[in-house]
């Protein structure tokens, strides 16, 4: 008797020995073509797009390694126009597929366009619910051209998907020769195929003959990792995310706005002088039950909570496209200012503060 999980999956399969692996497609440049040659990697919309099944048949190393089923989402156009309802149903999708009890499934990937693909990566990477490996994938070259990334990004998520050491880590993305931690990876390169990158944190792996080469053993989850169930939410709640520069001309104004019917606060605002602007419209929102979370504008880093707990949450190592995933979560999981505080800053907190046996430590000398 055929069990829910996977139900609504097709396996194709050269070995009913190989372990499972299902493609969660989101499309991308990996499945892309151009009509203007093999040196073309600009207008890679231009050309019929690929298939899952045809990248099968380029890459047939991978029915060596795994049996695969593709699930494939209504994606059109590049992956800047997407939102979280891809995260939300390719997340409920892989809880079904890989977390229910019972599953023989070892693992899954996605296929992704890289502009956002460490957005939906870091969404399912929050929510899914069990320890099976989840790799991002997805190219910077399309298909058509001279030596195409994604064949070989495809084979290296598959063989990550299947590897046993793979597992208990969180997610990761596997992509030119490297395996990173979802949770810390951000797309550093316009251009080039040697884009994801955990600046800070460094490479989980990487591959070898085919195979991945795990640096540290496992398990291993990122620092302060939550997980948050979205098996009901269809929608999540709005969070903006402002870009920070000299004199912050536009956080406050937005701040308000969004914060409706603060105009008073605002002008009042505009007339603080010595202490930043910025500072006191979050400390404004946070009267309002509104939570603000700074995030490095550096390239990496963190911003550096205070022994007084602030009206502004510091967003530890993450960058502000996840920070802001991860707070639309944890309001929409319903948190109180202090858990989402607690939330963000936690890992930070008990690492600089808790070994200290008291404030004292930290007075003026
Ligand atoms: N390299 C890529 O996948 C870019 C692609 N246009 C995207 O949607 O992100």
């Amino acid at each position: 008797e055929k069990s829910t999980f996977d139900s609504d999956l097709t396996w194709v399969s050269k070995d009913s020995s190989l372990p499972k692996v299902v493609i969660y497609n989101a499309r991308g440049t990996i499945l892309s073509a151009s009509k203007y040659g093999r040196l073309d990697n600009i207008n890679y919309g231009s050309g019929p797009p690929v298939t899952v099944d045809h990248m099968i048949g380029n890459v047939t190393e991978v029915l060596k390694v795994a049996q695969l089923a593709v699930v494939s989402f209504p994606v059109t156009g590049g992956s800047a126009g997407l939102n979280s309802s891809l995260y939300l149903n390719i997340t409920q999708h892989a809880n079904r597929h890989l977390c229910t009890e019972g599953s023989d499934i070892a693992g899954g990937i996605m296929f992704h366009g890289t502009n956002t693909l460490e957005e939906t990566a870091f969404g399912v990477d929050l929510t899914l619910n069990c320890s099976k490996p989840f790799v991002a994938t997805g190219a910077m070259r399309p298909d058509t051209y001279i030596s195409p990334d994604g064949r070989s990004n495809f084979f290296q998520a598959v063989a990550t998907a299947v590897s046993p050491d793979a597992r208990d880590r969180g997610g990761l993305i596997a992509f030119n020769d490297r395996i990173t931690s979802i949770y810390y990876s951000t797309k550093s390169n316009a251009n080039t195929p040697d884009t994801f990158r955990s600046i800070e944190q460094g490479n989980v792996g990487a591959f070898l003959g085919g195979q991945p080469y795990f640096y540290f053993s496992g398990p291993s989850y990122p620092t302060g990792r939550p997980h948050f169930d979205v098996t009901n939410t269809t929608e999540l709640p709005a969070v903006v995310v402002l870009y920070g520069h000299r004199k912050f001309s536009l956080l406050s104004p937005a701040c308000f706005q969004g914060a409706n019917s603060l105009n008073r606060g605002l002008r009042r605002l505009a007339y603080v002088r010595g202490c930043c602007q910025w500072c006191q419209a979050a400390a404004e929102l946070y009267k309002q039950g509104i939570p603000v979370v700074t995030v490095t504008r550096s390239v990496t880093g963190t911003g550096m909570p205070g022994i007084e707990k602030g009206p502004v949450f510091y967003a530890s190592y993450l960058q502000g496209p996840q920070a802001r995933i991860m707070l639309q979560l944890a309001i929409n999981a319903g948190y109180t200012l202090d858990e989402i505080r607690n939330l963000f800053e936690a890992p930070l907190r008990s690492a600089i503060y808790a070994p200290a046996p008291n404030s004292e430590w930290f007075a003026e000398v």
